[in-house]
């Protein structure tokens, strides 16, 4: 596992956006690549930096397929709260020549969940794999929907978010976790784990913890991003406020053997 540490968040957004961008331009094969996507207030940085370069004509997207890792059960595209919404509104709807076909986001209104899941999965394979797969991560450990005890071979599926999940996403909400979705649909942890290349974004006082499980715990169901453990392409960009609970050596480790910078 790398553990890519940056003074701030801005420099997190930096360093993933370019590495994220060196792997689009230097993805030779004759069929697209692919890149799994999240939503939450840790990529939007990324974004920016990303249809940016974009904008300026650094990047192109028109050989690029996402897949995004979940969406809200039950709610429609156009509310504001929709993954599908919070994902045109901060990526897609700024790139100049991402193709609306290349876009794939889990139907929050289906009729048929575990038909979506399964169709999903397909589309997945279809393509290949993923190539690689951008993710944030919750408080309690969680990638995409994989709350705590998630089986971490899990596929993508129905999964119900904790309570503790929904007070955090409340402020989404007006602040009322009834508010929040009681059910999600999400990629699993093994769907994540199959991409060639996993990319974590981890930030802020509030994912210490965390930060902590996933480099230095045990590889347990009870913090899912430990799986990351097990995956040969495993890269965690961080900010210093997230470094708060790592041990002091674990810390230096990764300065030290980070400080070429290697994209
Ligand atoms: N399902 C999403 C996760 O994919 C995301 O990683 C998490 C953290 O969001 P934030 O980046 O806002 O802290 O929020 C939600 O629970």
């Amino acid at each position: 596992m790398r553990v890519v540490i940056q003074d701030n968040y801005d420099k997190m957004c930096k360093w993933a956006a370019q590495y994220i961008a060196a792997k689009i331009k230097n993805h030779k094969e004759d069929r697209p690549f692919v890149l799994g996507l999240p939503t939450g207030s840790s990529p939007i940085g990324v974004y920016k930096e990303l249809y940016t370069m974009n904008q300026a004509g650094e990047l192109s997207f028109a050989n690029v397929v996402t897949f995004n890792m979940d969406e809200y059960l039950g709610l429609p595209h156009e509310h504001d709260q929709s993954y599908w919404y919070f994902m045109h509104d901060n990526f897609f709807d700024h790139l100049v020549d991402m193709k609306k076909e290349n876009i794939n986001i889990l139907n929050g209104m289906t009729d048929d969940p575990e038909g979506e899941c399964k169709r999903y999965e397909e589309k997945i394979a279809s393509y290949g794999g993923i190539d690689l797969f951008m993710g944030g991560i919750g408080v309690d450990g969680h990638i995409a929907f994989n709350e705590p005890f998630t089986s971490l071979s899990s596929r993508t599926g129905v999964r119900n978010l904790t309570t503790d999940t929904r007070i955090v996403n409340s402020r989404f909400f007006g602040n009322d976790p009834e508010a929040v979705p009681a059910q999600a649909l999400s990629v699993g942890v093994g769907t994540v784990t199959d991409s060639k290349e996993v990319l974590i974004l981890i930030n802020g006082h509030n994912k210490a913890r965390a930060l902590a499980e996933t480099v230095e715990g045990s590889v347990s169901h009870k913090w899912t991003c430990s799986a990351l453990q097990m995956h040969n392409g495993a890269i965690i960009a961080c900010d210093e406020a997230a470094c708060g609970e790592l041990t002091v050596d674990t810390y230096k480790y990764f300065l030290d053997i980070e400080k070429k910078e290697r994209l």
